[in-house]
């Protein structure tokens, strides 16, 4: 096992070019192949939640394998449904334990041939490309709105378009909002028709110009090392106000933290208040992929805090809210859980380990939230910290450039 130990500067200075968001490269990625498009969209993240997605556009492979990439595996299900052809799409072992039985179900409603290989209700699934013929369903909104946003994609494939009407609460609307912006920046007509139900006209996409833009979930991180550090000047390179990604919120969330966010020609500045509030709640339905920032952060600035909105959390690359408990457990604060989608801190703690080795779980996440931690913990290690090139290649080396020093632990 891979360990890393980390030296933090005195002083944080930095100026960081981020990746770019995975979320709108994998989109970019599937709506251009849908379009036959001219123009390869630029700046495309070099992750490999990203690199599995041309891959499987490209190689044209009997047997795709995802790895661990939730995004490729839900886009590309509806991708290949409507695409000519017979493929089976793979992934990691927890690929194959993350549910996509709403998905295959909307498609076969549609008329997609898709059988699953292993477990029913679970990748592997072998898929038959077809002319899909139903034009309207309902499907349940509150468990991945990436089967939604691979549902949309396809719908100006569709002879006659599609209306999807979403049932139950809608978790990760921002990113189904995403999806919605980039289809309609290449040309599709697809908007909210209401709060719960969403139309898309049968059109084909247009070929456009594209850039990604920088990735506010890694954004995240470095405004959490801002946070935690005594001195900090950080710029990060390629964010703009009025971005597409809901994770963009979690700048204003920082500022409460003590974090303000100034635009400049080419990214953010990051500047201390110094100023946090006593305690925060937040609901993180919109922003699932912040919540390992949050929870760490808070613990680590003493904050209490209750966070809402978690229901997620449990389905991704691991099962996050036990991941989190545990891990922050071996650094002496004890986080209770509710209803499986509550995470809460009164101030509790218990005796920290002397080392404490974070485990990550395959989750880049665990890795990219705890390494700030080592701020206040100067003994922790981190297991496996090559698990970040899932979103973030180049997490280690901007730490490094940023005066950390990285250290192989062997
Ligand atoms: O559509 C997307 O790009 C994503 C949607 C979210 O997943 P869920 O909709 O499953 O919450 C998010 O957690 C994931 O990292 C990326
Ligand atoms: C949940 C995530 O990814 P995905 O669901 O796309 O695997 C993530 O990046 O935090």
């Amino acid at each position: 096992m891979m360990l890393y130990k980390l030296i933090p500067p005195s002083v944080v200075t930095a100026t960081i070019q981020l990746p770019a968001s995975k979320s709108i490269s994998n989109r970019a990625l599937i709506i251009n192949a849908l379009g036959k498009g001219i123009y390869p969209p630029e700046n495309l993240s070099d992750c490999d939640d990203t690199q599995v997605m041309i891959k499987a556009l490209t190689e044209g492979k009997e047997t795709i394998d995802i790895m661990a990439a939730g995004t490729a595996m839900r886009f590309l299900t509806a991708y290949l449904s409507v695409t000519p052809g017979e493929r089976t799409i793979t992934g990691t072992a927890r690929m194959q334990q993350r549910p996509i039985q709403i998905l295959v179900n909307a498609l076969r409603e549609l008329g997609a041939e898709i059988e699953y290989v292993r477990n029913e209700g679970y990748p592997p699934l072998r898929i038959k490309g077809a002319e899909l013929k139903g034009n309207e369903i309902t499907l349940k909104g509150n468990v991945s709105s990436q089967y939604i946003s691979a549902l949309l994609m396809i719908g100006p494939a569709l002879k006659d378009g599609l209306t999807l009407h979403l049932s139950g609460e809608i978790i990760s609307r921002p990113y189904i909002n995403l999806t919605l912006q980039l289809m309609q920046d290449f040309g599709a007509k697809a908007a909210w028709t209401s709060p719960n139900s969403i139309s898309v006209a049968p059109q084909l996409y247009q070929s456009i110009p594209f850039k990604v833009e920088s990735d506010w979930s890694a954004a995240s991180y470095w405004y959490q090392i801002a946070a935690l550090s005594p001195k900090a000047e950080i710029e990060l390179l390629g964010l703009f106000p009025n971005s597409y990604q809901g994770d963009s919120r979690g700048a204003e969330v920082f500022s409460r933290l003590g974090i303000t966010t100034e635009f400049t020609s080419q990214g953010v500045k990051l500047k201390k208040t110094g100023k946090a509030l006593e305690r925060l709640e937040e609901d993180f339905v919109d922003i699932p992929d912040l919540a390992q920032t949050f929870v760490v952060t808070c613990v680590l600035l003493n904050i209490p805090f209750r966070f809402t909105g978690l229901q997620s959390l449990k389905i991704k690359e691991t099962d996050r809210i036990a991941a989190l408990r545990t891990e922050l457990k071996k650094l002496g604060y004890v986080i209770e859980e509710e209803n499986d989608s509550i995470l809460m801190w009164n101030g509790e703690r218990c005796e920290p380990e002397e080392i404490p080795v974070i485990d990550t779980y395959e989750d880049h996440r665990m890795a990219m939230a705890f390494a700030p931690a080592v701020i206040c913990h100067p003994n922790l290690l981190i297991a496996d910290p090559q698990v970040v090139t899932k979103s973030y290649p180049g997490y280690w080396g901007d730490l490094k450039q940023a005066g950390f020093q990285v250290i192989n632990e062997g």
